[in-house]
């Protein structure tokens, strides 16, 4: 079989150690073929496609972002599946491997229903994709958090200041979550639990009145009770969608005013994004590619490869991009206890 890859989406650590499992064990075991597209469904709709050799792959699974790029832009409005067949047609590609976040599961089923031969890798620093208990590159953004709030609260305990923190999470705050109870953060704002103006300035009061110097995580796509309205700036992505961001900053100035407190933001931004992925990734991103060029040998069209316990599955990308997974409320209570 001659198979295509692509990444599309926001980057995110162990992508190579996906791209380097799928094509040695579809090379060792199944003798397939590989070819890369250029920039997610950029390649697919521009044509940009080129032969990926397992020399092309050696010694990647330690190395940060994608060798194949990646890109926000969408096949079903530059061409549609027509177009997608077309290229396909022309390389003699006869399958796709699709390794992507919600967005990229979501076209992948399309595609599935349109009837092009699809297998889907699920990939996110968010965590937020159903269906699988995991997605690599998680555990590496968590770690980068971690270790930044570590470092962010030893300057803030030296002045006596609150320090912020604004880490990814458009729609769910699983980062924010995992960063802030590991650092052991005074207050964790995430998008599924609005918080009122009142109650984050008292949690960072409270810190401040035990002698601590209050650390305050967010996650982007946080917002205040009765808002609404996500902080980000008039751009957008090649997708349309608002930039988040500011929401630190925001909170940042409140709580000074309010409290008197002197405070810092810091945005960890795209810092969560680059660089080494973690052991746990490595191994999680391997596992996966090795899985899904056994999904297309066995033709699962329409299904992504997920975690489930500590086995490596297949699910139905219906199941999978139906509904984000979204931190649980309970989960967060239980965090809250140690707030303030
Ligand atoms: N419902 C949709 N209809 C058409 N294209 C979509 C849809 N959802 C996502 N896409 C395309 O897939 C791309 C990847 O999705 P995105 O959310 O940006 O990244 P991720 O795959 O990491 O979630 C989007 O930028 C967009 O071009
Ligand atoms: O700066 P970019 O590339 O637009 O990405 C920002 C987004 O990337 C993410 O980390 C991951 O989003 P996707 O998985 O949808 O790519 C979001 O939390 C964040 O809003
Ligand atoms: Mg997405």
């Amino acid at each position: 079989m001659k198979i295509g890859l692509l990444t599309a989406g926001g980057d995110c650590p162990g992508l190579n150690a996906v791209i380097r499992g799928v094509v040695l064990k579809g090379d060792r075991i199944y003798d397939h073929e590989f070819v890369g597209i250029k920039d997610g469904f950029r390649g697919l709709v521009e044509d940009i496609v080129s032969p990926l050799p397992r020399q092309r792959v050696r010694g990647l699974s330690k190395v940060g972002g994608t060798i194949l790029g990646t890109s926000r832009v969408s096949p079903i409005t530059n061409g549609g599946t027509e177009r997608v067949k077309e290229v396909m047609a022309r390389h003699e590609i006869d399958a796709l491997v699709t390794i992507g976040g919600e967005g990229t599961l979501t076209v992948a089923r399309m595609f599935a229903d349109d009837g092009i031969p699809v297998v889907g890798v699920p990939k996110t620093i968010d965590n937020d994709l159903s269906a699988t208990d995991r997605t690599f590159g998680f555990d590496t953004a968590v770690s980068i958090a971690t270790e930044s709030i570590d470092r962010l609260r030893t300057t803030g305990e030296a002045h006596g200041r609150c320090m912020v923190v604004e880490v990814m999470g458009r729609n769910v705050g699983w980062i924010a979550l995992h960063a802030g109870i590991a650092s052991g953060a005074h207050a964790i704002l995430i998008p599924e639990v609005p918080v009122s103006r009142e109650q984050v300035c008292e949690w960072a009061q409270q810190a401040q009145d035990r002698g601590r110097a209050p650390v305050v995580v967010v996650a982007e796509g946080f917002t205040f009770a009765g808002d609404g309205t996500q902080v980000g700036s008039d751009r957008t992505d090649e997708f349309g969608r608002k930039l988040l961001g500011g929401i630190g900053e925001q909170i940042t100035r409140l709580v000074e005013e309010r409290t008197g407190i002197e405070t810092r933001n810091t945005t960890l931004g795209h810092l969560q994004r680059g660089g080494v992925p973690s052991s746990y990734d490595r191994v999680l991103a391997t596992r996966f590619g090795t899985a899904a060029v056994d999904a297309v040998s066995a033709k699962k069209w329409g299904t992504m490869v997920a975690l489930q316990g500590i086995d490596i599955v297949n699910v139905n990308l219906r199941d999978a991009t139906s509904a984000l997974k979204t931190v649980p409320r309970d989960q967060w209570d239980e965090a809250a206890i140690l707030f303030g």
